[in-house]
């Protein structure tokens, strides 16, 4: 049994309004199927759920959009990085659509795809917040991996494994043109100092030295093995402080590959699926969650655990929404 949360948001407009994206875009890594996760939550009744038992507003064009008619029909790798203008011009659509919603006040739910669709979401949250509320906002990045190689760091060209650097200005590339995430500008949607990772457990070398350098606040399985989850959230909280708005990007590899088998780079030794809902639960109780990605569903891999998958992906954001056990 469910009933609508308690806890008020600190950041939003009065009415629980819920702004809903569907993004059915796989072109920030090579494996096909991460596009179909939208209608699959979809499907499994996250939204109905939202509506009827959390009590949202929902605000969504029932559209899974693929943005076909953006892709470019000739796209060779820039810096490295595979399709380079379709993740950019996908993402900056992505960003508008965002935007839109969060400034009105709406919170933002959107449903990936894979994790570059993040350049898009936290660029457009961020602008709406600065707008809005005049604040600048704090990330909590949940995931196996760091995501954030630059195109010269980066060993695959995989643009899902980037999205960090392109946020924080790592990547920036002076002059960019427009269609290669020069649209993104000169202005980093993202500090450094407010950005926090939860779940790390398999980051490239030249990511660690970027997080190194800059004193990323990091919490690796390591971490959460040695002090529980339970401390990991008082300090992940405790760093971002109570008066900033966060967005909340969950890469459902967070988890163990046993709860969440169907994903595209799965990795051994995560969180369980307890775990990842009291990271999710523990950010509402908040109020000052203002946005949620849930990406790298991918039910074409491991098909046996694709619905063990999409099951944990709808709790983890009805969690993050405001669901309690009690
Ligand atoms: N969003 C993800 N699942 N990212 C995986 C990234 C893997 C690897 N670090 C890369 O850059 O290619
Ligand atoms: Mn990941
Ligand atoms: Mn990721």
């Amino acid at each position: 049994m469910t009933s609508p949360s308690t806890i008020a948001p600190k950041f939003l407009s009065a009415g629980n309004e819920l702004g809903v994206v569907a993004v059915g875009f796989s072109g920030g890594q090579c494996k096909p199927g991460v596009d179909a996760a939208p209608s699959a939550l979809i499907e499994s009744g996250l939204l109905n759920q939202l509506k009827d038992d959390l009590s949202y507003t929902l605000h969504h064009d029932d559209t899974v959009h693929t943005y076909s008619e953006l892709l470019p029909s000739q796209d060779p790798p820039h810096r490295n990085m595979k399709n380079p203008i379709a993740v950019s011009a996908v993402t900056r659509q992505l960003s508008t659509q965002v935007y839109s919603h969060a400034r009105h006040g709406r919170l933002v739910l959107t449903l990936g795809g894979d994790h570059s669709i993040a350049i898009g979401t936290i660029a457009g949250t961020s602008r709406a917040i600065k707008e809005r509320l005049g604040r600048e906002m704090a990330v909590i990045w949940v995931d196996a991996h760091a995501d954030i190689n630059t195109p010269e760091t980066s060993e695959s060209g995989n643009i899902h494994g980037m999205p960090v650097a392109f946020l924080t200005g790592l990547a920036r590339e002076k002059g960019a043109r427009e269609e290669l995430f020069g649209w993104l500008g000169e202005e980093p949607c993202l500090s450094l100092k407010k950005l926090v990772y939860i779940g790390l457990r398999d980051v490239d070398k030249g990511e660690k030295r970027i997080l190194r350098e800059h004193g990323v606040r990091a919490f690796s399985m390591h971490d959460i093995d040695k002090h529980g989850i339970g401390r990991v959230m008082e300090m992940a909280l405790g760093h971002i402080g109570t008066d900033t708005p966060i967005h909340l990007s969950f890469d459902v590899d967070a988890l163990d590959p046993q709860w969440a088998p169907s994903t595209g780079t799965p990795v051994r030794g995560g969180l369980t699926l307890r775990e990842g809902d009291y990271i999710a639960e523990c950010v509402h109780e908040t109020g000052s969650l203002v946005a949620m990605d849930l990406v790298e569903v991918n039910p074409s891999l491991e098909a046996m655990g694709a619905q063990e998958t999409i099951r944990a992906g709808c709790s983890l954001v009805r969690c993050a929404l405001g669901d309690t056990l009690l």
